[in-house]
C-alpha cells in the first residue's frame, strides 16, 4: 500500500556505481532516490554496481528518503539478480524500465518479490498499453521516460515538449485511472536552470505527481515547483471555509473569490492542505 499524501516531489537518478554521487544524495533534500543499474551502468559493470547498490542501502544514512533500485530490463541476463538484491537488501520499491505490455507488468512484480514496482513507460506500444499496465496490482505509479521514447518515436522535442504532449497526458490519464502515481520524465541539460524550472511547471500543469532528475542543481526548484505555495495553501483554507459556511446554511454549491465552489473543489483543497502539512 502506498501512501499517496507522502510527497514525492523529487525523484533523483544516479549511477549506483558512481561513488561521489552515492555520497552526494545522502545530503539532498530529494524525497526519492533512484540508484540505478540500467543505462547508466555499462554493461561491464553491472554486477559491481548492484553490489554497490546493496552496499549503499547497508551503509544507510538515507533519513526519509524514498530509496528506490532501477533494475535492468526484464529481458536482460541482470534483471532476476537486480530484483532479487532489492528486495534483499530493503529498498522500498523497484523501477523497471521499458513495461511495454501487461504481461510484462505482471512479470516485473512477480519478480519483485512484494516490492511495489514503478513501471517506466518509455516505449510507444507502453504509451498505449499505459491504462492496462497501470492497473496491474502491485504497479503503484507511471515514470516517464521521455528520452527513450523521444528516440522510438523519432520526435524532435522542442522546448514546450510538443511532440511529446500526447504521451505525457496519456501517462497522467492511465495513471489517475487506476489510481497509482506518476511522474514526469527527466530534463538533461543540467546547465539550464531556467529551463529545467520551465519544464518542472509544465509538469505540475499535466498533473504528475513529481519529476525525475539527474543533477543536484535540479533539486531546489523542482521541490519548490511541485510544492503548495503560502497562496495556495491559504487559497484552499479559503475555499473550504466558504464551502462550510454554505453547507451550514443550507446549501451544496457556493462561490469563493467569484468562481462557483462545490464538493469535487473542496476535495482538490484538502489534498493540497494535505500535502502541505
Ligand atoms: C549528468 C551527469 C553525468 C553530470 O555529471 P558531472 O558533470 O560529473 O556532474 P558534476 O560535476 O556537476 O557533479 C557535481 C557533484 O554532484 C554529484 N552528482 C552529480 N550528479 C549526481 C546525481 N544524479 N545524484 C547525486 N549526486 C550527483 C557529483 O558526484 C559531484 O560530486 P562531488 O564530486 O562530490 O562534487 C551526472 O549528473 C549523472 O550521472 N547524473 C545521473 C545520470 C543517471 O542516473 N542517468 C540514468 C537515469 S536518466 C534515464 O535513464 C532517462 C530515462 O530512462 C529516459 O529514457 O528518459
Ligand atoms: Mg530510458
Amino acid at each position: 500500500m502506498t501512501d499517496v499524501l507522502r510527497p514525492r516531489r523529487s525523484v533523483l537518478y544516479l549511477p549506483a556505481n558512481r561513488e561521489s554521487a552515492v555520497a552526494k544524495a545522502r545530503t539532498l533534500a530529494v524525497d526519492c532516490v533512484i540508484l540505478d543499474l540500467e543505462d547508466a551502468v555499462q554493461p561491464a559493470a553491472k554486477d559491481a554496481a548492484r553490489e554497490a547498490a546493496a552496499a549503499a542501502m547497508q551503509a544507510g544514512g538515507w533519513g526519509g528518503r524514498e530509496m528506490l533500485l532501477r533494475a535492468n530490463g526484464l529481458g536482460t541476463a541482470w534483471a532476476a539478480a537486480d530484483l532479487a538484491m532489492a528486495k534483499a537488501a530493503g529498498f522500498g520499491a523497484v523501477v523497471v524500465p521499458k513495461v511495454d505490455s501487461v504481461d510484462e507488468a505482471a512479470r516485473a512484480v512477480e519478480m519483485a518479490g512484494g516490492l511495489p514496482v514503478w513501471a517506466m513507460i518509455e516505449t510507444p506500444r507502453g504509451v498505449l498499453d499505459a491504462p492496462a499496465i497501470a492497473r496491474v496490482p502491485g504497479v503503484v505509479a507511471l515514470l516517464a521516460g521521455m528520452a527513450d521514447l523521444a528516440k522510438d518515436l523519432r520526435a524532435r522535442p522542442d522546448g514546450a515538449r510538443t511532440p511529446l504532449l500526447y504521451s505525457l497526458s496519456a501517462i497522467v490519464v492511465a495513471a489517475r485511472a487506476a489510481g497509482v502515481m506518476c511522474f514526469d520524465g527527466v530534463f538533461t541539460d543540467v546547465g539550464d536552470a531556467a529551463g529545467f524550472e520551465a519544464e518542472a511547471r509544465q509538469s505540475v500543469m499535466l498533473g504528475f505527481d513529481g519529476k525525475t532528475l539527474i543533477h543536484p542543481s535540479q533539486v531546489a526548484a523542482c521541490n519548490l515547483v511541485f510544492s503548495p505555495s503560502a497562496e495556495d495553501v491559504v487559497e484552499a483554507e479559503g475555499l473550504i471555509a466558504a464551502y462550510e459556511a454554505g453547507l451550514a446554511s443550507g446549501v451544496g454549491v457556493t462561490t469563493f473569490r467569484g468562481k462557483m465552489v462545490e464538493v469535487l473543489h473542496v476535495e482538490e483543497a484538502r489534498r493540497v492542505l494535505g500535502l502541505a502539512r
